[in-house]
């Protein structure tokens, strides 16, 4: 191929500053080296991270930034010493990393590789330097993915090849938001059978989580959101009942414990807000309940409750993209699409060019999106 080993001047959406619009750009993407892979991207996704990100309240938030972290694509190129991924293949950018090596990836107890984490939050490639360059000026990475271009580059413990039956604009969502959700209830949470479930917030997340505690059958799962537009939605996800807390005058918690006598077996924070994620601990079924704090919340934020809560036996937990170790998993969740077991058709509200980049955070700001998937290029 004609770009093998040359760089790739192409369009990529940059964000300049924080809080700023991202302005289509011409950048040059230099070729992967020893270890790296260039990847065409065709879909990407937009997560509430990357909003998070742009925002200014992420404490790694690093600008100027080629954000996006739920792609796919096809590899253009590889660097030496690849071998999992070859030319051609179609790929899904993780960004947890999985290198097969590292004291985290050897422990059956964690996903969270660490081989790459250190350049990874530092915007750049694991030898120190970015691919990017806009006029001249060095780009940041992003989450070790940035799917906001053209063409990216990534670490080869960073990317895993699909199956090429799988549509590329619908298994992109696969990067992010469905396995982190789903995973949050079958990996990190562990849901019972016949258990009772809460998520707070019913984006795509929280909507994956619905999917995940109806996948280990739990007898109730209750969908709690401020924007009520979002209830008729979850219906397809699984849950079973829901609560607007402006609905009620008295904390959220006391609501959910009189309704489910005594509380909730396993709660889910998919918002990004300390206020619910006390909630959602303190909804727990004392004894046993445990509560999973999903969502990211912004630079100086803490959690509090009284120890009183954790020592009467209700457990807090946390997941990062739902606990699954990512080169392994997620090309079977991608066959659990394709034999209908995983829903992602239903978490696509919006799809919409490149160009309208900024339409789809507008979207998800006044929740009108689930999940918008932007073409980035033609398969
Ligand atoms: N741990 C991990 O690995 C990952 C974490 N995340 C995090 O998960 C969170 C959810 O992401 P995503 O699904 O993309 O986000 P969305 O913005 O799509 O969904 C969040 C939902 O929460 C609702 N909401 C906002 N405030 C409240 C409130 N006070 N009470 C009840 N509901 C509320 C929103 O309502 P409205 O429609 O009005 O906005 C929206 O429906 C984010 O914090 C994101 O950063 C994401 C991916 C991976
Ligand atoms: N950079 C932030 C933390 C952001 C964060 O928590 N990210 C999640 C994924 S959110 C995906 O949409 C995560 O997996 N974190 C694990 C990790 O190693 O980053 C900060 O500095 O607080
Ligand atoms: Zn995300
Ligand atoms: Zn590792």
């Amino acid at each position: 191929m004609a770009t093998i080993g040359k760089p790739i001047e192409c369009k990529a959406a940059v964000a300049w500053g924080p809080n700023e619009h991202l302005k289509i750009e011409t950048i040059q993407v230099a070729p992967p080296e020893d270890h790296e892979v260039r990847i065409k991207i065709c879909y990407t996704a937009v997560c509430h991270t990357d909003a998070y990100t742009l925002s200014g309240q992420d404490p790694e938030g690093l600008f100027p930034v080629v954000l996006g972290h739920e792609g796919s694509g096809i590899v253009e190129s590889i660097g030496k010493g690849v071998t999992d991924v070859a030319i051609g293949d179609h790929v899904i950018p993780l960004y947890v990393p999985q290198c097969r090596e590292c004291k985290f990836c050897k422990s059956s107890k964690t996903n969270l590789c660490q081989k790459i984490r250190v350049s990874q939050g530092q915007g750049v490639m694991p030898n120190g330097t970015s691919r990017f360059t806009c006029n001249g000026k060095k780009l940041f990475h992003f989450m070790g993915c940035s799917t906001f271009s053209e063409y990216t580059v990534v670490a080869d413990v960073s990317i895993t090849k699909i199956n090429k039956e799988a549509p590329l604009n619908k298994v992109c969502l696969l990067g992010c938001g469905v396995p982190t959700g789903y995973g949050a209830a079958l990996n990190t949470a562990k849901v019972e059978k016949g258990s009772t479930c809460a998520v707070w917030g019913l984006g795509a997340v929280g909507l994956a989580v619905g999917w995940g505690c109806k996948a280990a059958g739990a007898s109730k799962i209750i969908g709690i959101d401020i924007n009520a537009k979002k209830f008729e939605i979850a219906k397809k996800f699984g849950f079973t009942d829901f609560v607007n807390p402006k609905d009620y005058e008295k904390p959220i918690q006391e609501v959910l414990i009189e309704l489910t006598d005594g509380g909730l077996d396993f709660t889910f924070e998919c918002i990004g807000n300390v206020a619910t994620m006390r909630a959602a601990l303190e909804s727990c079924h004392k004894g046993w309940g445990v509560s999973t704090i999903v969502g990211v919340a912004g630079a100086g934020q803490e959690i509090s409750t009284r120890p009183f809560q954790l020592v009467t036996g209700r457990t807090w937990k946390g997941t990062a993209f739902g606990g699954w170790k990512s080169r392994d998993s997620v090309p079977k969740l991608v066959d659990e699409y394709l034999t209908k077991k995983l829903l992602l058709d239903e978490f696509v509200s919006h799809n919409l060019s490149f160009n309208e980049i900024n339409d789809a955070f507008h979207l998800m700001h006044t929740g009108e999106s689930i999940r918008s998937v932007l073409t980035i290029s033609e398969v």
